[in-house]
């Protein structure tokens, strides 16, 4: 008997390792994706995959195997990534013959009884739904009806700084990451939205506010059919809130820690925002549109420290698509990588490097600038198409507002401590770029 059992168990275990060595080689050279190129050990199985995710090195390793393998490389059995400018529209944009590539089932949809909201809404007629429900609210008319509030909340944080800076004797160490994060504050009627035992008293009272914020343009439609019900109103208020001001943070933590470490750019950019304001109470959302140097340092924050640098996955329907020029066959996932864009040698001058004078007119119109044939419209930190951000507008304004304001009161400076050093492109990446604590030294501009 014991033997037996012996004996089967021996045999099961066989017929397993038999099983999973077939996947492997299926995988690794008879797949439909098996003429793509890439390390084996990824095209072999997912776990590769999963292993660097889970590790936070995801977007790091896939651009290493990009640099390694070219444009198109397998990164799992059943994905491609791409590192090619014309991927963002054929992968995301609605095409003329076709829709904008899907969300898969499997990533995206909503938890078990979990409400729908604006990221999982899979269906492109209902996402539209969603779409025209939260736009109005976020479009550059609403936001500067939206002006005060935002104007409050960056100057109450400034205030704060001063204070502790003052009672330091006009110098000090402070955390950028975690004082930009008043951002969450600027939602305040979308997190008491959230609160189910206030949220219908809320959004009567915010309906009867004379002062709009985003909430405030929401249809609620109990029937889900010509606006948003209640539930999806707060599925989606809490999406927003993360994905607003988690990247929102981020991108001002990057822009400031490549600022302090760049300090000729930091000079060039001190001076324009001083010039161009007499006083903090004069700066304007309207102005700042127009700063050029404030412009181009926001733009290579952007493409130096894109906080989802992962990518955005979509699945390819069942009868293949073409990205880029490459066919690429049914049920496939796809992601174009944002990293391996955005520092691509092949793409800009010297990638690496802070260098916000490539965005500025002078380089496009000159023929003998090293940036002239720098790719802008490869990076797409909002990215393109029907599911591109909806926050684009206010997450600008808040960077401009907030970059400018702390520059024209203060004078800062890399912090000679142990958080002063963190390098922000070496930080790990999970869903969003992960948010390290990085201390700068602020002091009071002398006026
Ligand atoms: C620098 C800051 C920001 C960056 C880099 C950013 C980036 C992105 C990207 C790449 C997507 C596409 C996601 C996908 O296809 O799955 C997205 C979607 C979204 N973002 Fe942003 N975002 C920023 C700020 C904001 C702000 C301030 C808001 C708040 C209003 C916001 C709200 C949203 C929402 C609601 C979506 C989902 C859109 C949809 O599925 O149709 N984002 N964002």
């Amino acid at each position: 008997m014991g033997q037996n059992l012996l004996a089967f168990l021996g045999g099961f275990m066989f017929l397993i390792v038999v099983y999973v060595f077939t996947i492997l080689i299926y995988n690794t050279y008879f797949h439909p994706l098996a003429g793509f190129p890439g390390p084996k050990l990824w095209a072999s199985t997912r776990f590769t995959y999963v292993f660097s995710i889970w590790s936070g090195y995801l977007a790091r390793d896939v651009r290493q195997i990009h640099e390694q393998y070219g444009d198109f490389v397998r990164i799992a059995p059943d994905e491609i990534s791409i590192a090619s400018p014309e991927a963002w529209h054929d992968v995301y944009s609605n095409q003329t013959s076709r829709e904008a590539l899907p969300k898969s089932k499997l990533w995206h949809s909503p938890a078990p009884g979990r409400p729908k909201s604006i990221l999982n809404a899979l269906d492109p007629k209902d996402h539209q739904r969603f779409r025209r429900s939260i736009e109005p609210g976020l479009s550059e008319k609403a936001l500067r009806e939206q002006e005060d509030i935002m104007q409050t909340y960056v100057s109450s944080m400034i205030a704060k700084l001063e204070k502790t800076v003052s009672s330091k004797g006009g110098a000090d160490v402070v955390d950028i990451s975690s004082n930009a994060g008043c951002f969450v504050a600027l939602l305040p009627w979308l997190e008491l939205a959230n609160e189910p035992s206030h949220s219908k008293e809320c959004y009567a009272l915010n309906l009867e506010m004379t002062r709009p914020d985003i909430l405030s343009y929401i249809k609620i439609d109990d029937k889900g059919v010509n606006g948003l019900t209640l539930p999806e109103v707060q599925a989606t208020s809490s999406i927003i809130i993360i994905a607003g001001s988690e990247t929102t943070v981020s991108i001002l933590s990057g822009i400031t820690n490549y600022l302090v470490r760049n300090p000729a750019k930091l000079d060039l950019l001190t001076t324009d925002i001083r010039k161009a304001f007499a006083s903090f109470e004069d700066i304007k959302l309207l102005k700042l549109r127009d700063l050029r140097y404030l412009n181009a340092v926001i733009q290579e924050g952007f493409r130096l420290c894109n906080p989802t640098p992962v990518g955005l996955p979509r699945i390819v329907p069942s009868n293949g698509v073409r990205i880029a020029g490459q066919y690429i066959p049914g049920n496939t996932f796809v992601n174009v990588h944002p990293l391996a864009i955005s520092l691509s040698g092949k793409l800009f001058a010297k990638p690496d490097e802070f260098i916000p004078e490539r965005w500025l007119d002078s380089a496009l119109k000159d023929e003998l600038s090293p940036f002239h044939d720098d790719h802008r419209g490869a990076v797409q930190v909002f990215s393109v198409g029907p599911r591109s951000c909806p926050g684009k507008h206010l997450a600008l304004a808040e960077i401009r507002l907030m970059l400018s304001k702390l520059i024209w009161k203060f004078d800062l400076a890399v912090a000679d401590t142990p958080r002063g050093k963190l390098h922000w492109n070496e930080q790990r990446v999970f869903s969003v770029v992960e948010r390290q604590p990085f201390e700068i030294l602020i002091k009071t501009r002398e006026i």
